[in-house]
């Protein structure tokens, strides 16, 4: 299994060992994500150290919505396991194009990402799994699934017509039990790029000027032409982050959401209480999976898992130490 090497590592990671944290690196003024193997490289040992010593912030929880199945109170033991994974490399990605919301499926590379992220977080719990209304993202978080070993089957769920939603019963509660729902939400798809979908990124910066462009791509409140601002994607990614989401956690079950890099960078920016300012030099990598831990209503960072045989990731919850001991038992 392929290690997470400091490349697959989100961004351009500084070697960090020393500090041992995990998560936004706010030095610099720039924000970059570690994960476990680049902050302690190869060793299993080291990992857990870093796990134990590492600095992952407890955020504020963000104003939790009260949940159908715990009313207005967040149910004070629960614990549940957030995994937030952005789509592999897609078809634009490699042909360096504005993808925006043009639904374009992975690339051979971008399988292969899925699969390995997929490998990352095969012994972490998933009851159920948020993507976008793109493919590129759906494919991601399906053949992330086919790597987990709990082998449960995620089903996609129908709701756009009365029809497609009666048509996809499933009609045996053994059945329901091995399975994981994979609800669907545009609030998730990427950033809508208006003007600039489909044109290449390198020749729109020869037009009309690196800064320009960099403002379009980067900047907080300036919308391309006729597209969303990184603020207004924000204002639906995290909206539906708030209300669909953080309910699910609040009643204890563990959550995936394989969506794109900048409604992921709006829900990280909304989790790990970024300014708009931090927020625009936080860049993330195509396959990585990041890991939070929802507990007593905060939102514990928890880096990248490095692989399933990376001794730290066990050790970051109980609840998550003894799934894996169930899952090593059901193997056996
Ligand atoms: O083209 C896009 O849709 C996005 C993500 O690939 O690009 P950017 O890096 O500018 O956010």
């Amino acid at each position: 299994m392929a290690a997470c090497t400091s490349q697959q590592a989100l961004i351009s990671v500084k070697p960090r060992c020393a500090s041992a944290s995990f998560g936004p690196d706010r030095r610099a003024g720039s924000v970059r994500f570690v994960s476990a193997t680049s902050c302690c490289p190869g060793s299993r040992k080291l990992g857990l150290v870093c796990a134990s010593n590492s600095q992952s912030s407890v955020i504020e929880p963000a104003k939790l919505p009260s949940s159908p199945e715990s009313g207005s109170n967040p149910k004070k033991s629960s614990e549940a396991a957030l995994i937030l994974i952005r789509h592999g490399e897609s078809l634009w990605n490699e042909k360096n194009l504005f993808t925006g919301c043009v639904d374009v499926p992975l690339t051979p590379k971008g399988v292969n990402e899925a699969i390995e992220a997929g490998k990352r977080i095969c012994n972490i719990p998933v009851d159920v799994i948020y993507t976008s209304s793109l493919i590129r993202a759906q494919m991601t978080a399906m053949l992330a699934m086919m790597q987990h070993r709990r082998k449960k089957v995620p089903i996609i769920v129908h709701k756009e017509s009365e029809r497609a939603h009666q048509w996809s019963q499933v009609y045996s509660e053994e059945t329901k039990k091995q399975s994981i729902p994979v609800i669907t939400a545009w609030q998730l798809n990427e950033r809508m790029y208006g003007e600039l979908q489909g044109l290449n990124k390198q020749e729109t910066a020869d037009l009309f000027g690196k800064e320009q462009v960099h403002e379009w791509r980067r900047s907080y409140d300036i919308p391309p032409p006729n597209g969303e601002s990184l603020e207004m994607c924000a204002e639906r990614a995290v909206s539906y982050f708030k209300e669909q989401i953080i309910p699910q956690l609040v009643s204890g079950k563990h959550v995936m959401i394989a969506a794109h890099g900048n409604s992921l960078r709006s829900i990280i920016m909304h989790l790990d209480k970024l300014t708009s300012q931090e927020v625009i030099s936080l860049e993330l990598s195509t396959g990585i999976p990041m890991l939070y831990i929802f507990k007593e209503g905060k939102f514990i960072r928890r880096g990248s898992p490095a692989g399933p045989s990376e001794a730290g990731v066990y050790a970051y919850t109980k609840s998550l130490a003894k799934y894996r001991q169930k899952l090593d038992g059901m193997d056996q």
